[in-house]
């Protein structure tokens, strides 16, 4: 008991004796690229495990609740019932994992899965997203607000000019404060990998999050230069493993930001199955944070079943 009480605790011995070698890392990153994705037979149903995993989102300055409406209900069915019948997948309840919107469209999407009778999640992006430069205030009350509102997974992006001082303390008190505002509500923390200039410092902010109670880490609001690359999940998911190995706590991981085509979210697969192992392929441990991504899944399974490419009008998207 009292080994996994002082889990969740900041272990600041632990982050200051962090190195990564970069050389090691981009050698595996270039490995897991270089990987066989999976045989052509097993390829339909690798691409449904991918859609189940994904946050389906829209995060754009002109949402309204006509177009949070349609994300919800391309969240309910994000295949053809057509093409999940001949997979005898029809009647298996395939939805993807959550909607994720902004904080002024969670009453939307509620509303909208709630006349569709599901129960799928709202994940409400929050703390002052993507730069997180707005007071800790602000950052707090959104987080209740969108929890109020029926969010029931709050992504929060942490404090970079923190990270970047090597704050990791006051890092540490902030995330608490989000975790305590999110109550009940999953947290995942997003480390907007790309703003944090080195492997070191972002398998040092990863240790972070998870230390002040992160249910997932996610690599990047979608909004940054550089967002999930293979290196950098690579240092997360290693983060991750040694966090596990040392504490018990299986932390999950969401890569985020520019994944568009099935073919990469086949090597995600194949990148959390080798490094974490099956336990992370699973909806609680893995998502693919993505705004364009189910379209050409969709085409892809299509492709499978039918062995024609879809035109773009006969699979309609939200
Ligand atoms: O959290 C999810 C990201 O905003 C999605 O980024 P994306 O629009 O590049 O797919």
């Amino acid at each position: 008991f009292f080994y996994f009480s002082m889990s969740r605790v900041l272990d600041l011995e632990w982050i200051s004796k962090v190195r990564v070698n970069t050389h090691s890392v981009l050698m595996r990153a270039q490995h897991i690229q270089g990987q066989k994705i999976p045989n052509k037979q097993w390829q339909a149903a690798w691409l449904l495990k991918a859609v189940t995993c994904i946050d389906l989102t829209t995060l754009n300055g002109d949402d309204t609740p006509s177009n949070v409406h349609r994300l919800c209900l391309k969240a309910i069915q994000p295949v053809q019932h057509d093409l999940l019948r001949k997979m005898n997948m029809h009647n298996k309840g395939v939805t993807t994992a959550a909607v994720c919107v902004y904080p002024s469209r969670v009453a939307d999407a509620v509303m909208s899965l709630k006349a569709a009778n599901s129960s799928l999640p709202v994940a409400s992006v929050a703390t002052g997203f993507p730069a997180g430069q707005t007071p800790l205030e602000t950052r707090l009350k959104e987080v209740c607000m969108a929890v109020a509102d029926g969010a029931t997974e709050i992504d929060i992006v942490i404090n970079r000019t923190l990270a970047l001082q090597g704050q990791w303390e006051a890092m540490y008190d902030e995330i608490c404060q989000f975790r305590r505002a999110c109550g009940d509500a999953f947290m995942k923390t997003i480390l907007a990998v790309g703003e944090l200039g080195t492997f070191t410092n972002v398998y040092k902010a990863s240790l972070v999050a998870m230390m002040a109670g992160s249910d997932f880490i996610k690599t990047s609001t979608g909004k940054e230069a550089v967002n999930a690359t293979y290196p950098i999940a690579i240092v997360m998911v290693r983060a991750i493993r040694d966090y596990y190995l040392r504490t018990g706590f299986k932390v999950g991981f969401k890569p985020a930001g520019g994944i568009r085509t099935a073919q990469e979210s086949l090597l995600w697969l194949t990148l959390i199955k080798e490094e974490l192992g099956n336990d992370w392929l699973c909806p609680h441990l893995f998502r693919l944070g993505a705004s364009s991504l189910l379209a050409d899944i969709e085409r892809q399974i299509y492709h499978h079943i039918t062995g024609k490419y879809a035109a773009y009008h006969e699979l309609p998207m939200a």
